[in-house]
């Protein structure tokens, strides 16, 4: 059985980010860029006020001084002239400054008077409330690196930088295929002896959640014709989930269905529980991740493999899930030679310090409502020995990960 970390490493090494496309930008959020977002201008593109006032010469803008308006500089509108010696422009928040000018009487420090002349009530230091050309970024600047997933932040820096379009990475199309007799769509008639999927809908959100786009196909029922002629389908995806069928009973077929198809495996089982019997491979060209059918282990897999495997899709690293520390709310049992991943709450400490892990005392990986209840995964290597309460351990927090 592979480890964790080296099943990681061959999915990841197996994946190629998808090809860029041009996308507008409120289309890019969430995206990952395939180059550079390079300014197109210069910002702010002049010299500019930063406040409402008057624009001056610091030099002639003393307690007491009286200067003459000779001109207005709203937003948009710069004054064509220029400021002498004892003159002022009106201006406006993001007005251009003015020739002549180098600082800003701010308008609570001022008092207009009838004759167009204005009273400085508090002296004016050089540069004050001007914005320099450039202080933003500057035109032929990259803005934004290749790689990065944009933010919000990003996309108001890419219109900022004069950017409509944005090359990005395609959303990476995963195909979504459980597997199973027993299963039915929640909703529809549930056969004898049969239970509802809930791991295909799981599974595209958690795909929407690493910035893919789930493609669910129907159920396969437990036939390998069906489990092929589905999964041929879905040779337009760059990466096809499947889930069930992947352990060793009779009914387990995904490697019986897809080897004639082509399939070649790299690798089955993991050292990990929940999750224990999952399948890698690639049909013709496309990547194939076999989840377990147990739903804990299907979302816990799709932590560990699925997320990173979307990242790297996506035009980035593939990190694995962040880790955090935090203590163990109960004692924890020695562990075997399988990595654990331990459903648990996890609440802020009492006083300071590292939040407190407590495991769900049942642990099946067939229930799901202890991990919709669970804040987080602990992590128990292999062997790891016996802990007592208050001990440290690294947990995986789920919500951060937008689940
Ligand atoms: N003799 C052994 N039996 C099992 C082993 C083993 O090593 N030796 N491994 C166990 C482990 S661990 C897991 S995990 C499961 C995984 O089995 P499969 O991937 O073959 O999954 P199925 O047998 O098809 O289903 C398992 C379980 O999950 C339910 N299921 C399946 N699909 C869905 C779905 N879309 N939504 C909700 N639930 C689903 C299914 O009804 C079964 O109850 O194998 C163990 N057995
Ligand atoms: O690995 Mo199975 O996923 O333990 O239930």
């Amino acid at each position: 059985m592979l480890s964790v970390e080296e099943a990681r490493a061959r999915i990841l090494a197996a994946l190629a980010p998808t090809a860029p496309e041009t996308v507008s930008l409120p289309e890019a959020w969430g995206r990952v860029t395939a180059e550079p977002v390079v300014a197109r201008l210069t910002q702010p593109p002049a010299d500019v006020s930063a406040m409402d006032g008057y624009a001056v010469r610091a030099a002639d803008a003393q307690e007491g001084a009286r200067l003459r308006v000779i001109g207005s500089a709203p937003a948009g509108r710069p004054f064509a002239g220029a400021v002498g010696p004892g003159e002022a422009v009106r201006i406006f928040t993001g007005g251009f400054l003015p020739a002549g000018a180098d600082s800003i009487l701010l308008q609570e420090d001022a008092e207009a008077g009838a004759d167009g002349m204005v009273l400085v009530k508090e002296t004016v230091r050089h540069g004050r409330w001007v914005r320099r050309r450039g202080l933003d970024f500057a035109e032929g600047e990259a803005v934004i690196p290749a790689g990065r997933r944009l933010s919000a932040r990003d996309i108001g820096l890419a219109a900022a930088s004069n950017h409509a379009w944005i090359a990005v990475h395609a959303a990476p199309r995963v195909g979504i295929l459980a597997t199973g007799d027993e299963i039915a769509l929640p909703g529809d008639p549930i056969p004898a002896g049969g239970i509802v999927s809930s791991n295909a809908h799981a599974l595209a959100a958690l795909v929407r959640a690493g910035g893919g786009a789930p493609v669910v196909l129907p159920i396969a029922p437990d036939d390998t014709a069906a489990i092929a002629a589905a999964a041929r389908a879905a040779q337009g995806c760059d990466l096809l989930v499947t889930t069930g069928g992947a352990s060793v009973g009779d009914h387990d077929l995904v490697q019986q269905a897809l080897g004639p198809e082509g399939f070649a495996l790299d690798f089955w089982k993991i050292a990990m529980r929940p999750g224990k019997p999952l399948i890698f491979g690639r049909l013709g060209r496309t990547p194939v991740l076999g989840l377990p059918g147990n739903p804990v282990s299907a979302l816990v897999c799709g932590v560990l493999f699925l997320l990173p495997a979307l990242a790297r899709l996506s035009g980035l690293p593939g990190d694995p899930p962040r880790t955090r520390r935090a203590v163990a709310g109960a004692p924890l049992a020695a562990n075997d030679r399988r990595q654990d991943f331990l459903r648990a709450r996890l609440e802020e400490a009492a006083e300071e310090g590292p939040p407190v892990a407590t495991p769900f005392p049942v642990q099946d990986s067939s229930m799901l409502a202890t991990l919709a209840r669970a804040d987080a995964l602990i992590l128990r290597p292999p062997h790891a020995p016996a802990l007592p309460a208050g001990a440290p351990v690294e947990v995986i927090v789920l919500g951060e990960l937008g689940l």
